[in-house]
């Protein structure tokens, strides 16, 4: 039985006199899917934040593959087999679909071949960019092999998410929820075994929402990946995520399958309101 792929353990954060995460706990092991939920500014970004190494825990520890990762830097954290995507897309504008993805599977190859942990890392990276420099201007047989074997890679993930017919186009121009799904392209783009989606729904219109949770699904089962989705929108959440950990105030304040989450009255309370329940033609079964 192998351990988590990704552990949050104790993990708190804090900025000035705001506690933005508590003894956050979280595992994330192979196949899983996973839901991060609760109110806006209840810490769910935060806490991408702290598993990605754009912040460092005030206190705790995070793992990756059972290593604690504490102060290393995102690249890093990526390298160890996390990616992320962001709440507002962060593309790479003027390049084309096909070469955002290209970026993103030649960095994780650049990675593996440089190591970036350890004695001499940076003078062997540097090397490492000078040889490749010259293979690039040269046009070696080995840096034409290369590209070729990049450039088949970047168009399966486009194939994988539907975007093959946009191999071309620059970012900038894709539709709002083809740029989510280029993010994504572009994060397994750099082989990670967790995948965390940062509101990968935001923007679509309910078809695109639809075949999104298909999608994702689909990325689990193919990639043999964990994943972690942060998402407001709860048809699409509870629809796919078999475990949801739900946030307030930093705090955790419920975690469980979705059936469990849903009548939680600390759940409706803080976040899903009476209205949610309503929807799916249900009452508040707690005290008046
Ligand atoms: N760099 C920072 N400096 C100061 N405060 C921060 C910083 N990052 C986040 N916060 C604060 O931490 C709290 C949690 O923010 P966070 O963005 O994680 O919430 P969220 O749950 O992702 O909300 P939303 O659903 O609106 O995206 C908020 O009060 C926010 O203002």
């Amino acid at each position: 039985m192998s351990g988590p792929l990704l552990e949050a353990v104790g993990v708190s954060i804090q900025f000035g006199g705001l506690k933005a995460l508590s003894d956050f706990n979280l595992a994330i092991h192979p196949g899983d899917l996973q839901g991060l939920i609760g109110p806006n500014g209840a810490g769910k970004t935060t806490a991408f934040n702290v598993l990605t190494g754009v912040y460092r825990p005030t206190q705790g520890e995070v793992r990756v593959n059972g290593v604690r990762v504490n102060g290393r830097l995102p690249h890093q954290i990526n390298q160890a087999g996390l990616a992320r995507t962001f709440q507002n897309i962060r593309l790479f504008r003027a390049l084309t679909a096909l070469d955002n993805v290209k970026v993103a599977c030649r960095a994780q190859g650049a990675l593996h071949q440089n190591g970036q942990v350890g004695m001499g890392a940076k003078l062997r990276e540097a090397l490492g960019n000078y040889r490749d420099w010259w293979r690039a201007m040269l046009l070696t047989p080995a840096f034409q092999a290369e590209e070729r074997e990049l450039t088949r890679q970047a168009e399966h993930l486009l194939e994988v998410m539907g975007l093959a017919h946009r191999r071309n186009e620059e970012a900038r121009n894709l539709p709002y929820g083809e740029q989510r799904r280029l993010e994504i392209a572009r994060a397994l783009g750099t082989r990670p075994r967790v995948l965390l989606l940062d509101e990968p729904a935001a923007g679509m219109n309910t078809r695109e929402k639809a075949d999104l949770m298909v999608l994702i699904r689909k990325l689990r089962d193919d990639f043999q990946l964990g994943i972690l989705v942060i998402e407001h929108d709860m048809k699409l959440v509870m629809g796919i995520c078999e475990k949801i950990t739900v946030l307030d105030h930093g705090e955790k304040i419920a975690w469980g399958a979705p059936a469990e989450v849903r009548s939680d009255r600390k759940v409706i309370e803080a976040y899903l309101g009476d209205s949610y329940l309503e929807s799916q033609g249900q009452s508040h079964g707690g005290p008046a």
